[in-house]
């Protein structure tokens, strides 16, 4: 690692969160425990509004396609009224929530969920996004040098942009210039990377993906877009292999841009 010169043809910068831009520690040390804790208090209260019936339905389709998957929880619905049934379906939610969690699911149904219970955790203060601190300087640098920004993460637009408004360093949402989650596809699908370019207006090759996740950059670079892979502490580790193939970075500010001198 030291420096790495970014291709004239590059464009646009697409960011990967846990991992890149934010330690994996913080979101599942904080993030992730919080809608464990909490999920079923908030169903309680939010059972009623559209928003949380919305997340329910999507859960629950997702879980009929789950059926065959080892240990996967039903969602059934509810017959009849009567707070046992309401808690009888309640539980089943929290018990899928649970379920896919412990397997690290990237769910757009379970990513939903969670990014409306996080809502009220940094709206009160009890929770700031955590950022790398390399991260807002060099971002700074890339736009001063023309560059496009987006984010491409797992966690829920709605979840980026409340990691990014109420982050350690404030409230950096200006910094990007959009933002992708799983709606447009997996990160493991290179689909998903020309949907991006598309929806950006670019080609895939006027975009540099920055990534911890060797499967993330493996789809990319196969839809012809520009990979980098991001080590930073507390991250999985690599295998040799990866390490031989991949151009790796442990801090924004390695990326060279040819207009940057
Ligand atoms: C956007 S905050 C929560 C991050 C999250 O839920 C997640 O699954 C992280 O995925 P990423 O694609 O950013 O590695
Ligand atoms: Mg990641």
């Amino acid at each position: 690692m030291g420096v790495l010169p970014v291709p004239a043809e590059v464009r646009a910068i697409l960011l990967d969160i846990e991992g890149t831009t934010t330690p994996i520690a913080f979101v599942q040390e904080t993030l992730f425990p919080y809608i464990k804790d909490n999920v079923k208090e908030y169903l309680r209260a939010h059972w009623e509004e559209e928003e949380c019936q919305r997340d329910v339905g999507l859960l629950r389709k997702q879980a009929q396609e789950d059926s065959n998957l080892d240990g996967a929880v039903p969602i059934p619905l509810e017959s009849g009224s009567g707070e046992e049934e309401l808690e009888r379906v309640i539980q089943a939610v929290v018990d899928n929530v649970h379920w896919q969690m412990s397997l690290d699911r990237k769910t757009t149904a379970l990513k939903q969920l969670q990014g409306h219970m996080w809502r009220a955790a940094y709206a009160t203060g009890h929770v700031k996004g955590e950022i790398f601190e390399d991260v807002v300087p060099a971002i700074r640098k890339w736009r001063e040098a023309g560059m496009k920004v987006y984010i491409y993460s797992s966690g829920s637009v709605e979840a980026q942009k409340l990691l990014f408004g109420y982050s350690t360093e404030g409230d950096i949402l200006e910094l990007f210039d959009g933002h992708f989650d799983t709606k447009i596809g997996p990160k493991v699908e290179s689909e998903s990377y020309r949907r991006i370019a598309a929806s950006i207006g670019c080609a895939t090759n006027n975009i540099l993906f920055l990534t911890d996740v060797p499967r993330e950059a493996n789809a990319a670079e196969e839809a012809d877009t520009h990979v980098a892979v991001v080590v930073r502490p507390g991250n999985a580790g690599l295998t040799d292999d990866e390490k031989s193939y991949y151009s790796l970075i442990s801090s924004f500010t390695e990326l060279f841009l040819p207009s940057s001198t």
